[in-house]
């Protein structure tokens, strides 16, 4: 990503065919086909166990499928060398290990290493897209404290700042509003959708608020037991029977300036 890119410049996501088992088990991700396109921003929704997690560490070729395959920029990823792959494509998982004493601004310097070489020091540019992550993912008054005093929310800030400061052509963020605060959840979303913008990043973002994800989203795809239910813009994915099938929640389904908006009333019991 450079600063001049123009918008729709990042490749896409495609995935064929794919069937994903973690060691002996039945395949928890199936799908003949799906598509994370070009310079968009599309949410993976489903319910908890539906496979969205480990669809986009395929992605990242972070699980190497039974069968089928992911290509980013018309390429396998499994063929991607890992430091080439890690400068294109960044991944905000769920999993988090750092030692306690990392400080936050060392932890986005982490960010920096797939662009420098083994031995290198970091440069000046290294430098500026530290500062410039920890500025987007707002946590400039952190950049000092450890990572492991902080809390659940700032934690995951100083996470994304690691990723942001990859500057990737695309981005796959598992959750990345989860134990934030109303107001830093808008915050992060506006920084990737300003990512989006200004830069074309292709995103692939998992949200577990469907209203948020139809808001925020130009496609949605939706899982169920491992397999895509259904894909396409938010009107058309979110409908009171995915809110049934899916989630297994009665609600209604308004449309409003800002797309779907979903009213939920019960839980359905199985
Ligand atoms: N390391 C693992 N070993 C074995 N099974 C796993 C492993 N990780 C996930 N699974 C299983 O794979 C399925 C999909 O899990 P996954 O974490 O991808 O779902 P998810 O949609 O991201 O869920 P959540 O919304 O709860 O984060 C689940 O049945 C889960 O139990």
């Amino acid at each position: 990503m450079s600063a001049d890119d123009g918008a729709g410049d990042s490749p896409p996501l495609s995935i064929r065919d794919i069937a994903l088992s973690y060691g002996d088990g039945e395949p928890v991700i199936e799908a003949e086909r799906l598509e994370v396109p070009a310079g968009e921003i599309t949410a993976l929704i489903g319910p908890n166990g539906s496979g969205k997690s480990t669809l986009l560490k395929s992605m990242n070729a972070e699980l190497t499928p039974d069968r089928g395959a992911v290509a980013f920029d018309g390429r396998d990823v499994e063929e991607f060398e890992t430091t080439e792959l890690a400068r294109r494509l960044g991944l905000l998982s769920q999993e988090h290990v750092a030692p306690e004493s990392t400080t936050v601004r060392e932890l986005a310097t982490h960010g920096r290493y797939p662009h420098r070489g083994f031995f290198e020091g970091m440069r000046e540019e290294d430098y500026r897209a530290v500062d410039r992550a920890i500025e987007r993912a707002g946590v400039e008054h952190l950049a000092d404290r450890r990572v492991g005093d902080l809390s659940g929310g700032q934690a995951q800030l100083a996470w994304l700042a690691m990723v942001l400061a990859q500057e990737t052509d695309a981005l796959l963020l598992d959750e990345p509003t989860t134990f934030l605060d109303l107001h830093h959840q808008l915050r992060v979303l506006d920084a990737v959708r300003e990512l989006n913008e200004d830069h074309g990043i292709t995103v692939c973002v998992v949200l577990h608020d469907i209203s948020q994800a139809a808001r925020f989203a130009d496609n949605l795809i939706a899982l169920r037991d491992g397999e895509p239910y259904e894909w396409g813009p938010p009107d058309e994915v979110v409908t009171e029977d995915l809110l049934r099938d899916v989630f297994g929640v009665e609600a209604e389904v308004g449309f409003g300036p800002n797309g779907p908006r979903v009213t939920p009333r019960r839980a359905i019991d199985e």
